[in-house]
């Protein structure tokens, strides 16, 4: 690689183009279209020596909610959501870097779940917006994201920002997504064994900064935590007659409320008469996960980087502290599930499912993933001021592709 030029050099004349000031920033856009919201990652990258890795200088995020999948029948106002966002970075990146920064939109597990036709859609007048902007809109840079380069890109995003990228001795960490709509477990087989014992389709290739990864990974469609949700009160991809009531043992007794998911919405409650707490929910939420995920020997020693609704829901119960993230075991969000379902009445003000999806957590890494009980969780949401988000990893990948870094 010794002989290639970095690419700013070929607009600035060579007498103003210092190596080491502030030529050598390039920025790059990413939008995350979720299933619960819609996000925009702005980098700032500076890329010191052709030999060293890009440096992130900065991130600026920001984030709407509803997720562009509550769209999906009026396409253009699922697009004027990312244009607002979009708005943001033409103040963000200064104006002669505009045509050479890429914009990309992946959209993951709620637009998966949409038909196609209407995901075709949004994702059409989504493309339009960028077209309007002033950057660099590369082939492919509106679509649905593989379920696979979903936990890859996390996987990239925590190593490199943690230093496990660079440098000799790499001890890479695994790292557990937990979305609205979908979940990703991702990891570095260490034992031939687990290369064995894994089906094909768990394992993927994965060339990054001159480096090949075989990683295991899987996407599990419809195991986020809304989704989950569905799945235990049996409304999950069900045709909803209109009125009907959906009831679980995890909801306080007398509630009785509405929720709208993926353009849908959905009667729920508690079992007025029924049993409430602790031990029926987990056998309800059992149900929905028993049997249905994949157990890797190797993981149930190992410590894993956990986020997205792992981090939300430890902090919604302190048992990390919100800003600074922290250190726990399985156990303790086993500890704090029954602590809320087995005196739901004490919870409810904050959210009726915090019982439900505590345990569904729980459940879910036990019986799901089969973690031990002292399987040690890092639940961080931003490692050196950036968010651990699979969107960074994607936003090398692009720049890469695009020949921007090496
Ligand atoms: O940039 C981020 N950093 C950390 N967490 C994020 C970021 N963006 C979204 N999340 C988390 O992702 C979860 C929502 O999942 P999402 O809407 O992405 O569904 P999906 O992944 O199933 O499509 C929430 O816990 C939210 O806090
Ligand atoms: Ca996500």
């Amino acid at each position: 690689h010794s002989n290639r030029v970095m690419w700013f050099q070929d607009f600035f004349p060579p007498n103003v183009c210092p190596i080491n000031a502030k030529a050598n920033t390039f920025y790059g856009i990413m939008f995350d279209a979720g299933s619960t919201g819609t996000r925009i990652h702005i980098y700032t990258f500076v890329q010191k020596s052709p030999e060293d890795l890009p440096e992130v200088e900065g991130e600026i995020f920001e984030s709407v909610k509803p997720g562009l999948s509550a769209y999906a029948d009026e396409p253009e106002k699922g697009a004027e959501s990312v244009k607002t966002l979009l708005d943001m970075a033409i103040d963000a990146v200064p104006p002669h870097l505009w045509k050479k920064t890429p914009v990309v939109l992946k959209a993951t597990a709620g637009l998966r779940l949409l038909s196609e036709e209407k995901a075709e859609a949004l994702l059409s007048e989504v493309k339009e917006v960028f077209e309007e902007s002033p950057f660099l809109v590369p082939e492919d840079s509106v679509g649905i994201m593989d379920g696979s380069h979903e936990g890859i890109l996390a996987w990239i995003t925590v190593n490199f920002l943690t230093g496990q990228l660079s440098g000799q001795n790499q001890q890479t960490v695994g790292i557990l997504d937990l979305g609205g709509a979908s979940t990703q477990i991702t990891f570095l087989p260490r034992f031939e064994e687990t290369l064995k014992e894994t089906p094909g389709d768990f394992l993927t290739s994965f060339e990054m900064f001159n480096k090949t990864y075989k990683l295991y990974t899987h996407s599990y469609l419809g195991f986020g935590l809304k989704a989950a949700r569905l799945a235990t009160l049996g409304a999950f991809n069900m045709e909803v007659v209109d009125g009907q009531m959906f009831r679980s043992s995890c909801l306080p007794k007398q509630l009785e409320a509405e929720w709208h998911f993926g353009g849908v919405k959905y009667r729920y409650g508690g079992n007025k008469e029924g049993e409430t707490g602790f031990k029926p929910c987990y056998l309800e939420v059992l149900k929905v996960v028993k049997g249905k995920l994949h157990q890797p020997e190797e993981i149930r020693g190992s410590s894993f980087y956990a986020f997205s609704y792992y981090y939300d829901r430890a902090a919604d119960t302190n048992l990390i502290d919100y800003e600074r993230g922290g250190v726990l075991e399985v156990r303790d969000f086993e500890r704090k599930a029954k602590e809320v379902c087995d005196n739901m009445e004490r919870y409810n003000s904050a959210s009726p499912f915090l019982c439900m999806d505590l345990t569904y957590i729980t459940v879910l890494l036990k019986e799901g993933f089969g973690f031990r009980d002292n399987t040690v969780l890092q639940l961080t949401k931003k490692v050196n001021d950036i968010e651990t988000s699979w969107t960074l990893g994607a936003t090398f990948y692009l720049l890469q592709s695009l020949g921007m870094t090496y």
